[in-house]
């Protein structure tokens, strides 16, 4: 469970501090798959960055499983990210110059043994219908298929929390909806928490959860009216 009380954030620009964020409290349960809507600079990705620890709160407190994530020194955040947090961007951030599989097994954890590993990569791109692109290089994939890639590297080590900004932002439609199915189905057979920030509201409807970010915002609910 994540749970967030009297959470701020502000931004200073051009010497001119301005808030972004006022959550008095928003809670996520274990498991929950969560479309988190909301126009364009209401504070979506801050918020998704609060709850990787990429950013801290000015005030406010930030448990993530009984984590105290909200005192963590920047390093222990970017251990915690790591360890628990599964990203997935907008444009799929694999590394050009490794195969497809090589971006996945970049993240395969020490403690996992030859067999291990290349029994759950196989798996999983067979899962993701990658099974026959798995040793192609980005480039030669669709984007689609490099967004599956890029769904399996952030899904491998069964994070506490995946977390989508956009994810089929640069994709069109069909692809879109396919890559977002896959997304929501992995995460419901692997109790996965999953939150995605999307503009689409038709995409939005595949989840079972939809907030939009005016309902635990006090700063996009002002600011709408
Ligand atoms: N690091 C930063 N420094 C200064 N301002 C920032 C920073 N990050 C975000 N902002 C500002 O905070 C506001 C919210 O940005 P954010 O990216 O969270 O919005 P969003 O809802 O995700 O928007 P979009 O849907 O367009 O991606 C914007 O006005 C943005 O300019």
């Amino acid at each position: 469970m994540i749970e967030l009380n009297n959470i701020s954030k502000s931004f200073t620009m051009h010497g001119q501090k301005l808030k972004i964020l006022s959550v008095p409290s928003w809670r996520i349960e274990q498991g929950e798959r969560i479309a988190l809507l909301g126009p364009s600079g209401s504070g979506k990705s801050t918020l998704l960055h609060l709850l990787s620890g990429v950013m801290v709160p000015d005030e406010g407190e930030i448990h993530v499983n009984g984590l105290p994530l909200h005192t963590f020194s920047q390093g222990k955040r970017d251990r915690f990210r790591a360890e628990h947090v599964g990203y997935i961007f907008q444009d799929f951030h694999l590394i050009s110059s490794l195969t497809a599989r090589q971006n996945v097994e970049l993240i395969v954890p020490h403690t996992w043994s030859k067999k291990q590993t290349k029994d759950q990569l196989d798996d999983w791109f067979e899962r993701v219908g990658l099974k026959d692109r798995q040793h192609h290089m980005p480039y030669e994939l669709s984007r689609g298929q490099q967004q599956r890639a890029a769904i399996i590297r952030a899904i491998l080590t069964k994070p506490q929390l995946v977390l989508a900004d956009e994810p089929t932002g640069s994709l069109d439609w069909e692809t879109a909806g396919d890559v977002m199915s896959l997304l929501l189905n992995i995460c419901e057979t692997e109790k996965l928490t999953l939150v995605t920030v999307t503009h689409d509201l038709h995409l939005a409807e595949m989840y079972p959860t939809r907030v939009h970010i005016g309902e635990i915002n006090e700063v996009s609910r002002r600011s709408a009216v």
